[in-house]
C-alpha cells in the first residue's frame, strides 16, 4: 500500500519515491523527532529499513536483524546470526549490511560470512539458512553486504569480493524452502566449463570469447553482484548490477585484451529461470573499480516526444545511463560528476572512448571518477512529480600505477595496483577537492537542473516524496530536507554522527514518518584524512513526524586520548613498513595510518612493543575483534616494519596536538 515501506526500493522498479505527502514545504517546519533506538553496533550503518504491518525490520554491521514497532520504537525482537568476526578479514568496505527483504510472514538477510537466513517475522526465531558461497574452488572470500530481493517466489542474493578474487554469481532461493531455483555468473568458467548454472549458454556463446588467458583464471575474474538488483514486473525482468574486475590491473587480468563480461555491466535475465535476455556494460575492460552496482531505478520517460520503458543508473564511472528497459538499447549516457578515464560514450556502438593512458599502461594515472566512483551504493530517488533522480555524487579522483611486485595472496585484498600514500604536504589541498554534491539530474535533458554542494565526498543516500522534499543525511550528521524543485534547504536535524544510509517514509494511522539509520563507516570511512575526524559512535534509528517532540540524548564521545609514543622505539624500518602497510593493512586501517571505522592503529596500545605488536598481527591475539593473524602472509621482521611505520606517524600526530 501507499502507507509502507514493504520493499527495499519501496516498490519493485526501486524509485525511493514515497507518494505520502503530509509532510511538505509547508509545514516541513514542525517536523521533529518521535522516537528512536540505539543500536550496540558503532559500524558503518547501511541499512534501507523496511515497515510494514505497523512494524519496523532492519539490521546493522555484523548482519543482526531487529523488528521494532514502528509507531512506538519498542523492540519487538533482535536475531543475531553470530557471524565469525574473522569474516571481517574478507569484507573491503566494514561489517556493513544494506537491509533485509520481507515477504508475508518471513524476513530475510544476508549474513557477512555469506549465508542467507529467512526468519520468522513476528518471533525473529530461524526458519532456514543457507550457505551461499561456491566453495567449487577453495580459498575464496565471499562475503554479503546486500539486501536480498523479493521476486514473487523466490529470494535473489548475490555476493562481495572481487577486491579478494572472487568469481561473481547471483542465486535465487525459493522463499519457502531455502531449496535453490537458479544461479547465474558474472564472469566465466576459468577452464571453460559449464557449470550447471543458468548462465552456461551466454558464458558458452558470448562472454567466454571476451577474455584472454591472463590471472583471471585464478582469481576468478570478480564482478560481483555486491548490492542492486531491480525486478520490473512489466517486463519480467530482473536487472543485476555487476561489479569491478579482479585483479584490476587488465593486462595482468587478461592479457590486455578483450571487454572481460559482465564486469561492470547490467545484466537483465528472466527471473523465473535465472536465463539471459540482455546486458549493457558501462565499462569494457574495467581497470578502475568502475562497478555497475549502483542503484537502477525502473520507469517511464518522455523522449523525444517518445513514451520509453527506461532504466536509469548513475555507475561509478561517473556516466548517467539512461537503457530502454525491454532490450537493453542505450538511449542516453550523459557525465553527471566530472570523467577523464573516457571522453564520451560513442552511441553507435555504446562504448566509451578510453582516454590515452586510460589502463595505466605507461605509467601512473590519475583519473576521475577513483576507485571509490562518482556515486556508491548509496541509493538515489526518482520523483514522478519534478521528473528529477536525486543523486549522492561523490567528488574524488584517483591514482591508478601497475604494481610490478604483486604475488597473489592468500588473505587480504588481491587488487595488483598501487595505493598512493596522501603526501602530508598536500593534504589539506586534497581534502579541500574532495567533496560531495547533492544532484537533482534531470535524465531527459542530461543536465543537473540543481546542485548542493557537500564541504565531505561521502553523504547519504536520498529520498523524495509527493510532498515535493528530497530527504538526504551527510557526513558531518544532518538530515536535511530539501525543496525538490530547487534545492533550498527547508528543514534539518543534528543526528549528533555521521550518516551514509538512505531515509525512508511510511504512514501509519494517518501519521506519516520519516525514518532513517545513522553511523559513519562503510568504504569512505577506511580512507580516513577526508572525512571528518570523530569517533565511531553506536548507530541510531531516527524516526519523525510532524509535531515530534522526543530527543535522544547527545552522545558521550567516548575516551580515546593517543598513547604516549615518547621513548617507544622500534627497530624496523619505517620506509619498508609504509609499503607494507599500504599492502596489507590501509584496507582496515585507512591511508596514513588514520581511519574512522576500525582501530586507529596511531592510539593503538599493542605499538608499546615489539613483542605486544607481534602478538595481534602475528599470532591473532586480537581475533575475536576480527583482527585476524598475518603470519601467512607477513614476517615478524615485515610486522617490525609495520609498527616502526605507525610509530612514525603518532609521533606526527602527537606533535601536533591532534587528539
Ligand atoms: O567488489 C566488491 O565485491 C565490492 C564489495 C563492496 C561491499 O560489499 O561492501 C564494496 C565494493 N566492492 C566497492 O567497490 C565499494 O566501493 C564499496 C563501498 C562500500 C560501502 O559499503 O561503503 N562497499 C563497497
Ligand atoms: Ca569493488
Amino acid at each position: 500500500s501507499t502507507d509502507e515501506w514493504a520493499l527495499h526500493g519501496r516498490d519493485h522498479q526501486e524509485q525511493r519515491y514515497s507518494p505520502l505527502d503530509q509532510i511538505n514545504r509547508e509545514n516541513v517546519a514542525q517536523l521533529g523527532l518521535a522516537w528512536h533506538y540505539q543500536f550496540e553496533s558503532d559500524r558503518g550503518q547501511e541499512a534501507t529499513p523496511i515497515q510494514a504491518d505497523g512494524v519496523i525490520y532492519t539490521s546493522v554491521a555484523w548482519s543482526v536483524v531487529y523488528a521494532l514497532d514502528a509507531e512506538t520504537g519498542e523492540l519487538l525482537w533482535s536475531y543475531d546470526p553470530q557471524v565469525p568476526r574473522e569474516a571481517l578479514a574478507d569484507a573491503c568496505c566494514d561489517a556493513v549490511n544494506r537491509g533485509v527483504a520481507l515477504r508475508r510472514d518471513r524476513v530475510f538477510v544476508g549474513t557477512l560470512d555469506g549465508r542467507l537466513i529467512a526468519l520468522n517475522s513476528r518471533t525473529g526465531e530461524l526458519v532456514w539458512s543457507v550457505d551461499t558461497v561456491d566453495h567449487s574452488v577453495p580459498g575464496r572470500h565471499y562475503t554479503i553486504t546486500g539486501a536480498p530481493r523479493v521476486v514473487k517466489d523466490k529470494i535473489v542474493i548475490g555476493n562481495a569480493g572481487a577486491e579478494f578474487g572472487v568469481r561473481g554469481y547471483v542465486t535465487a532461493y525459493d522463499a519457502a524452502s531455502g531449496e535453490q531455483a537458479w544461479r547465474f555468473y558474472l564472469t566465466p568458467n576459468p577452464e571453460g566449463r559449464a557449470d550447471g548454472a543458468a548462465s552456461d549458454d551466454v558464458m558458452r556463446d558470448v562472454v567466454q570469447q571476451t577474455w584472454s588467458p591472463g590471472e583471471w583464471t585464478i582469481s576468478g575474474g570478480g564482478g560481483t553482484a555486491w548490492d542492486s538488483m531491480t525486478y520490473d514486473p512489466d517486463t519480467n525482468l530482473l536487472f543485476i548490477g555487476a561489479g569491478n574486475g579482479s585483479p584490476f590491473d587488465f593486462y595482468r587480468r587478461s592479457g590486455g585484451q578483450g571487454d572481460n563480461l559482465f564486469l561492470s555491466s547490467i545484466v537483465a535475465v528472466n527471473p523465473d529461470t535465472g536465463a539471459y535476455v540482455w546486458h549493457y556494460q558501462t565499462s569494457p575492460s574495467d581497470s578502475w573499480d568502475y562497478t555497475a552496482t549502483q542503484h537502477m531505478i525502473a520507469t517511464r520517460l518522455t523522449i523525444n516526444g517518445q513514451e520509453r520503458d527506461v532504466l536509469m543508473q548513475a555507475p561509478k564511472n561517473g556516466y548517467f545511463y539512461v537503457l530502454d528497459r525491454r532490450t537493453g538499447e542505450l538511449l542516453s549516457a550523459t557525465p553527471y560528476a566530472p570523467v577523464t578515464w573516457s571522453t564520451g560514450v560513442d552511441m553507435e556502438t555504446g562504448r566509451p572512448i578510453l582516454a590515452e593512458n586510460a589502463h595505466y599502461q605507461t605509467g601512473t594515472a590519475l583519473l576521475q571518477p577513483g576507485p571509490f566512483g562518482a556515486h556508491s551504493w548509496q541509493a538515489m530517488s526518482f520523483s514522478p512529480r519534478t521528473g528529477l533522480v536525486y543523486i549522492p555524487v561523490q567528488l574524488m579522483g584517483g591514482g591508478y600505477a601497475r604494481d610490478p611486485n604483486f604475488q597473489r595472496r592468500p588473505v587480504g585484498q588481491n587488487v595488483a595496483i598501487q595505493l598512493p600514500e596522501f603526501p602530508q604536504d598536500q593534504l589539506a589541498a586534497i581534502r579541500a577537492a574532495t567533496t560531495g554534491q547533492l544532484v537533482a539530474w534531470d535524465p531527459v535533458a542530461g543536465r543537473a537542473r540543481w546542485t548542493v554542494e557537500h564541504p565531505y565526498f561521502l553523504n547519504g543516500g536520498t529520498l523524495v516524496t509527493a510532498g515535493d522534499l528530497v530527504f538526504q543525511g551527510n557526513a558531518e550528521g544532518h538530515l536535511v530536507a530539501y525543496d525538490a524543485t530547487n534545492g533550498e534547504q527547508v528543514w534539518s536535524y543534528d543526528a549528533g554522527t555521521g550518516i551514509i544510509a538512505p531515509p525512508i517514509s511510511y504512514r501509519i494511522n494517518g501519521q506519516q514518518y520519516i525514518a532513517i539509520m545513522v553511523g559513519f563507516g562503510g568504504a569512505g570511512a577506511i580512507v580516513g584524512r577526508v572525512v571528518p575526524d570523530r569517533p565511531r559512535m553506536p548507530g541510531r534509528l531516527l524516526v519523525f513526524r510532524l509535531g515530534g517532540t522526543a530527543e535522544a540524548p547527545a552522545y558521550d564521545p567516548p575516551p580515546s586520548a593517543p598513547i604516549d609514543v615518547t621513548g617507544i622505539t622500534s627497530r624496523g624500518n619505517a620506509d619498508l613498513g609504509m609499503a607494507e602497510y599500504n599492502r596489507t593493512c590501509a584496507t582496515c586501517h585507512g591511508g596514513n595510518a588514520s581511519v574512522a571505522y576500525n582501530a586507529d592503529l596511531r592510539r593503538s596500545g599493542a605499538l608499546r612493543s615489539e613483542e605486544l605488536w607481534r602478538s595481534v598481527v602475528i599470532d591473532g591475539a586480537l581475533e575475536d575483534n576480527g583482527m585476524i593473524a598475518f603470519r601467512d602472509v607477513l614476517t615478524p621482521r615485515e610486522a617490525e616494519n609495520i609498527r616502526a611505520y605507525v610509530l612514525r606517524h603518532a609521533r606526527q600526530s602527537q606533535r601536533r596536538g591532534e587528539e
